[in-house]
């Protein structure tokens, strides 16, 4: 049975076993086998893990259950990690970047670039 893990270490404790599985037995770990096969394979399934997202939001809009929308939607998040790890990068280089947007208005953002070209 697995050990439970604080939502918030999550992003944390995955981002070091992704690390950790580049250099797994490909046959004997999900990631490993990822990192074996290389960026395409990684890039297709985030491709997949995007449409099985995007169909389950739309489910859950008419059947008004998001149980799907949740799972495809840790899918997602799970193989972007698994790319960004393949790349050298990870959580926090997102987190940093959304930390750098904070309270900056998309609306406003989208201006100013606007307003530069
Ligand atoms: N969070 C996940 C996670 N989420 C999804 N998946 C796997 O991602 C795959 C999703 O692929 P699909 O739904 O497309 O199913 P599929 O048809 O079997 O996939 P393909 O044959 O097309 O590759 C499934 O095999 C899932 O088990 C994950 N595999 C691993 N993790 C984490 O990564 C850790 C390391 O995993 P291993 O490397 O396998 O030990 C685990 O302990 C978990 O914490």
């Amino acid at each position: 049975m697995s050990k439970a893990i604080d939502t918030r270490d999550v992003l944390g404790a995955l981002t070091d076993v992704l690390e950790a599985r580049k250099a797994a037995d490909p046959d004997s770990s999900y990631v490993a086998s990822l990192h074996h096969k290389g960026l395409n394979k990684i890039l297709e399934k985030v491709g997949e893990e995007c449409t099985e997202m995007l169909l389950a939001a739309k489910d859950a809009q008419q059947t008004g259950n998001a149980d799907e929308l949740v799972y495809e939607t840790a899918d997602l998040w799970f193989h972007s990690l698994v790319a960004l790890s393949h790349m050298g990068l990870g959580p926090d280089d997102v987190l940093r970047e959304l930390a750098r947007r904070f309270d900056l208005s998309g609306l406003e953002e989208k201006a100013a670039r606007k307003s530069q070209s």
